[in-house]
């Protein structure tokens, strides 16, 4: 049976509701340890540090530290522990939840100097990186080797920080998102312990050994730790490749489709739904020609003919439910441009609305539940005066809505994040989730606890207590202080 924290151990958490400053002296201990290259104070490095994509408020941190190494960062914990100083991990500041901002002040332990590739065992499809690789310097150095790390958010995100979002993208219908693609992470832990969370150079591609650590970091938003080193898995670039478009009359029709097709068990590399607001956006943006109406892009992959023969009865599926120009190409460059104009849809969107504050919804649902909520979600923003950009991941039965609001009007502001609202508690009425790959940060957190239950939040405050019991590990994100104290 759970049991919430001792009177002692509340009366000890509300004494610690005020977090230490890093003053002089703390600085001049961390430089001790890094090197003056490695800490700053700068107002521009601060401002940087604190901000990611997203439009939740957000604060600089006191500091921003570089650390070169594993014991570096260890031992940087140790002194933010010991004078209770938050610590923010921060990649590339590509999230959208808002989870670099130092909300209680602090240090921003920025990763991006720990640069290394650490190993690549091309034979066992692995490879070990340092914090500070992103995915494209990663599949950039294992291209050569016939090679590919799959996962693609659209930004050039870091490998740990996709760990700690368990992020995904357009090829988690084929290859998964990070939950299934890490093996092992090396986390530094709030007081300095380094663990290894399968073990010390451990890589199977299956376990049964304990508790799944892995899969307790991977999410993890930076609250419970630094992950500072991640091992994942590679894939073999497949022998042929092709990509297809097919645009529909309603919103209805193509995901549909979608539906039909997962049900086929057409062994699809992506399959993503865009509205014609999307399409829109696009085309200005990525100067496509393409027809203003509901539209997947698609991509198959494996042998010539066998990839020739997928992309057949994807057509007649699609033209069996109205689809009309379906078109395919297995040009290099044509299937680029495609999915660069799909990688763009978010700035896409923001070009269109110079100015407006952008905020991205980010529901899943299971697959059989896709066309009403995407209609519902298509409706509502219609009903509520939003504009409604969607574009989706919709394999997995999940997309975004994007949403613009003046960032002076308020009202726009509430309506907004009540059509947020309003859509994740639909797609958890069925099932589903508010967070399909972005993570909770700081808008998600009340959504959280309304779809995991009480037993399982009262579960994840005992982990979050456990293992940072002062509180320093990246504070409000994911569990609000007040839940803590
Ligand atoms: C144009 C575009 C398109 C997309 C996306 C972004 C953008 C700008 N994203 C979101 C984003 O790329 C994704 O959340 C990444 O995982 C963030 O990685 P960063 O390295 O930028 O982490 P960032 O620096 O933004 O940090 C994100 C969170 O992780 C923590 N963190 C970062 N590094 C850490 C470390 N080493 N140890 C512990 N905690 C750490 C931070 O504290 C913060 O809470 C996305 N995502 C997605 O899943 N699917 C998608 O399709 C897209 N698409
Ligand atoms: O492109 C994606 O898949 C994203 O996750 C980012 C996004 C979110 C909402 C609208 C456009 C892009
Ligand atoms: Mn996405």
């Amino acid at each position: 049976m759970l049991r919430l924290p001792t009177r002692t151990l509340r009366s000890t958490f509300r004494s610690l509701s005020s977090y230490g400053k890093v003053d002089d002296k703390i600085v001049s201990l961390i430089c001790n340890i890094v090197g003056p290259d490695n800490v700053t104070t700068s107002e521009s490095a601060r401002n940087l540090h604190g901000t990611d994509e997203s439009f939740h408020p957000t604060r600089a941190p006191e500091a921003v530290v570089t650390p070169l190494s594993t014991s570096h960062v260890s031992e940087v914990m140790k002194i933010c522990n010991s004078h209770r100083i938050p610590v923010i991990p921060f990649g590339t500041g590509t999230g959208f939840e808002g989870g670099v901002g130092a909300l209680y002040g602090g240090v921003c332990m920025a990763m991006h100097k720990m640069t290394e590739i650490v190993e690549v065992n091309q034979s066992d499809f692995d490879a070990t990186v340092r914090a500070g690789v992103t995915r494209h310097q990663l599949n950039d150095w294992i291209r050569a080797d016939g090679l590919h790390f799959p996962i693609d958010p659209g930004a050039g995100a870091s490998v740990c920080g996709m760990c700690s979002t368990s992020a995904s993208g357009t090829n988690a219908v084929r290859y998964g998102t990070m939950r299934e693609n890490v093996l092992n992470m090396e986390v530094v832990l709030a007081d300095g312990t380094v663990i290894h969370t399968a073990g010390e150079g451990r890589r199977p591609k299956k376990t049964s050994c304990g508790y799944n650590l892995t899969n307790l970091f991977v999410g993890s938003e930076g609250t419970l730790g630094v992950i500072t080193q991640a091992t994942v898995r590679l894939h073999g670039i497949p022998e042929a490749t092709a990509a297809a478009i097919s645009s529909f009359d309603s919103v209805q029709n193509a995901v549909d489709t979608v539906v039909m097709i997962l049900q086929c068990g057409l062994p699809l590399a992506r399959i993503e739904f865009l509205n014609s607001d999307m399409i829109s956006a696009c085309n200005k943006f990525s100067n496509l020609q393409l027809k203003e109406a509901p539209t997947l892009f698609l991509e198959f992959i494996g042998s010539p003919s066998g990839v020739e023969e997928q992309a057949m009865l994807a057509e007649e599926l699609c033209v069996g439910n109205g689809g009309e120009n379906f078109s395919w190409a297995t040009e290099h460059s044509e299937r680029e441009q495609l999915w660069k104009a799909r990688h763009n849809c978010w700035y896409a969107v923001k070009a269109t609305y110079p100015g407006k504050h952008a905020y991205s919804t980010d529901v899943v649902v299971p697959v059989s539940h896709l066309p009403e909520t995407v209609v519902f979600c298509h409706e509502l923003a219609g009903e509520m005066g939003v504009p409604a950009p969607i574009v989706g991941h919709v394999g997995d039965g999940n997309f975004h809505c994007f949403l613009l609001s003046n960032q002076d009007d308020e009202t726009e502001t509430l309506r907004i994040k009540d059509f947020s609202r309003k859509l994740a508690l639909k797609a958890q009425s069925f099932g589903g989730s508010c967070t399909g790959e972005h993570g909770i940060g700081l808008g998600k957190r009340e959504l959280l606890i309304e779809e995991v239950g009480t037993g399982a939040f009262e579960t994840m405050k005992i982990v979050k207590k456990s293992l940072d019991p002062l509180l320093i590990m990246n504070p409000g994100k994911v569990i609000d202080l007040d839940h803590l104290l």
